[in-house]
């Protein structure tokens, strides 16, 4: 079950086109982690889906409905959210800043307070005004705020902007214990790839406006794995080899000389001595990985590329 779809969802600013026909979908209970680099329109898009902004076009769908201005408030009673930097009454605690939020949102209990500021390590100073707070608490409150009521989906826009790698771990533990114990769904956006690849089921990427890729992080990790590279000017000859003296069976060529070879079991060393027994020759081998980063970098680069020769 999806708890958000968008249709062809576009914004434009001053006939300027900052998010172009975007569908996503978010599965009930998942991490959804909405990767891009800065200004390819994360905000915009969580804007919309919070109902801060209207699309230009196309349309969402949350909890299976259709997101309008009427239908909202219900909607939005059951969403948790911290678009951008998180704001504050500055002259309040932390603890009456929580307050104050769940008056307004018509949620009573008391004892959540005090739970939830556990949960993103501020009780020792819930009695400090927030003036005083760094960045990084500002940060953490914000997330108390948008969980507090228990939503049933969360959106959140870098939320570890700002964090020290203590910090970091612990939201990203909050936020995987959110998912499975309390069975949240969540979208979080953010920049940094190592980061969503640490906590996301599912990862979005968004170029330019355009999502270019949605893809589960256990296929993305299967296309991650090592390989052996062999160069051969005899590739006919290697792949019959390969297949039917060594019994491989994935490896795939991928160009007149280069054969990818994925098995994990077979040494380099058993595919030279075969190779060479059955007279063929070899003119390299060596074992390479493609990081995540590689093929997120290699998307992000043919999609530039893509869009420089459609202006041209
Ligand atoms: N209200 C607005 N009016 C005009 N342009 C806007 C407005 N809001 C955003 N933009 C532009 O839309 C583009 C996408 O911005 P957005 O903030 O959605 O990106 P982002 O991926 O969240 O980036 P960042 O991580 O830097 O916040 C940017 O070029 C930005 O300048």
């Amino acid at each position: 079950m999806h708890i958000i779809r968008t249709h062809n969802v576009t914004k434009c600013f001053q006939g300027k086109e900052v998010v172009s026909n975007v569908n996503i979908n978010v599965k009930k209970g998942e991490i959804y982690g909405l990767l891009g680099p800065n200004g390819s329109g994360k905000t915009t898009l969580m804007k919309m889906l919070t109902n801060l902004i209207k699309p230009t076009a196309g349309e969402i769908e949350i909890f299976g409905q259709r997101l309008t201005p009427s239908s909202s408030f219900a909607v939005l009673g059951r969403i948790g959210s911290m678009i951008e930097f998180p704001i504050f009454y500055e002259k309040f605690t932390a603890k009456e800043n929580l307050e104050l939020h769940c008056e307004y949102m018509g949620y009573h209990n008391k004892k959540a307070i005090n739970e939830v500021l556990e949960m993103v390590h501020l009780i020792n100073i819930v009695n400090k005004p927030v003036e005083n707070f760094s960045l990084g608490m500002k940060q953490r409150l914000g997330i108390a705020r948008a969980i507090i009521t228990r939503p049933e989906l969360l959106i959140l826009d870098e939320p570890i902007n700002g964090l020290d790698p203590v910090g970091i771990r612990e939201i990203r533990n909050l936020f995987k214990l959110l998912a499975k114990e309390y069975n949240i769904t969540m979208i979080i956006s953010s920049h940094i790839l190592a980061e969503m690849e640490q906590m996301a089921d599912t990862v979005g990427v968004i170029n330019k406006g355009k999502l270019i890729e949605e893809v589960s992080m256990e296929a993305m990790r299967e296309r991650n794995a090592e390989y052996i590279e062999l160069i051969t000017p005899d590739i006919t000859s290697a792949c019959f080899v390969l297949e039917h003296r060594l019994y491989l069976q994935n490896f795939k060529v991928v160009d007149q000389k280069i054969i990818r070879i994925f098995d994990q079991n077979v040494s380099q060393k058993e595919i030279s001595k075969t190779l060479i027994l059955n007279d063929i020759e070899m003119e390299s081998m060596s074992k390479k990985v493609t990081s995540l980063e590689e093929y997120f970098m290699g998307l992000v680069e043919k999609e530039n590329q893509n869009q420089v020769v459609k202006h041209e």
